[in-house]
């Protein structure tokens, strides 16, 4: 675990000392944009940008990780397999940070061939500064990575290999863009970053505070989601893959090695049932894995778990039928 200083890798963990017991997460620092073949080479918001097409990109992972795990998705559901490859790292993060050691279970890197994902950043900039993160999406053709934030990553697959693809699902439907920042917003802060502030917590103040909005924010959705099929209403949309991917770990990592430990996600009829409706959406199973999600968090963060045991359990009824239907549901929007 660790970061880059002037292309240097170098072993640290999460310095809490300096911010009063509290985990900051940086800011991605790549990202230009993959636009559509024949769109201006630009981002929405003016970035740099490099025309999608088939066999160009390739996409780095770690099957544990959250955030990768929402870029996993929307290349699944988007029909993206055949077009931007994949590889995924060694659930476990050491001192050399993610690898791609196929010893240690991951599918290794064909495309560069590192041993470690730090170098993917150094081929990208020598001279890089920051965090080694995961999901990071690479330029075959420039030989960089162009963008390693996965809000970003969602909405890039969400549109830019359409013409490519002919899959043309949308899970940021323009009428529902104000509901689903605004969604994204509060689940980011309580949920999806909220269990890491609980978790990475080292004074006892601020994790009862980071715990407190956590279980306050789980509670709300649990009242929205009784008479909501989806966070957004009817549409299945980006909100729900955003929320997915830190309900499929609760139960397993969070409330035990994270200590958010209120309330199991199997403990709240509808967020259970949700839970359960999305992990059996077709293509959805298929990007998840218990064992790199258990492995990964309680086999690497020694300062938190240090034997490194992963518990065997809990069981999880993610197959076991669901009653989401008793609700109205249009599945996912197409785009206009
Ligand atoms: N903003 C990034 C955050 C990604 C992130 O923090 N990934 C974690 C894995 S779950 C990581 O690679 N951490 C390594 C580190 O912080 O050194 C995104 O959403 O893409």
């Amino acid at each position: 675990m660790g970061l880059l200083v002037d292309g240097k890798w170098q072993d640290r963990w999460y310095d809490t000392d300096s911010t009063g017991g509290e985990f900051k997460r940086e800011s991605a620092r790549l990202r230009d944009w993959v636009v559509a073949p024949d769109a201006p080479l630009e981002g929405p918001q003016g970035q740099a940008a490099v025309p999608a097409s088939a066999d160009r990109f390739h996409l780095y992972v770690s099957l544990a990780c959250p955030w990768a795990h929402r870029a996993l998705i929307m290349r699944s559901l988007k029909g993206l397999k055949p077009l931007v490859g994949m590889s995924y790292t060694s659930p476990l993060m050491l001192e050399h940070g993610w690898s791609y050691l196929e010893e240690e279970g991951s599918s290794g890197d064909p495309i560069n061939g590192v041993r470690y994902h730090h170098q993917l950043y150094t081929l990208t900039d020598p001279h890089y500064t920051g965090r080694v993160t995961v999901p990071a999406l690479w330029d075959k053709q420039t030989g960089r990575i162009v963008n390693n934030e996965s809000a970003e990553l969602v909405r890039i697959f969400n549109d830019a290999f359409d013409s490519l693809t002919g899959n043309d699902l949308d899970f940021y439907p323009e009428d529902l863009r104000g509901e689903i920042d605004a969604i994204n917003a509060e689940v980011y802060d309580k949920v999806n970053n909220g269990v890491y502030k609980t978790g990475f917590a080292t004074r006892q103040e601020v994790y009862e505070r980071h715990f407190t909005a956590l279980f306050e924010c789980l509670d709300s959705l649990e009242r929205r989601l009784a008479d909501s099929r989806y966070l957004a209403g009817e549409w299945l949309t980006e909100a729900d893959i955003r929320l997915f991917t830190t309900l499929i770990r609760f139960d397993a990592v969070y409330f035990g090695h994270f200590k958010c430990n209120q309330r199991r996600i199997a403990d709240y009829p509808n967020l259970s049932h949700y839970l359960r409706e999305l992990y059996q959406w077709p293509g959805i199973a298929e990007t998840c894995d218990l064992a790199h999600i258990k492995t990964h968090y309680y086999a690497s963060q020694q300062t938190i778990n240090p034997t490194a045991i992963v518990p065997v359990g809990p069981s999880l009824a993610l197959d076991a039928p669901h009653d989401r239907e008793r609700l109205p549901g249009q599945g996912i929007r197409r785009h206009a």
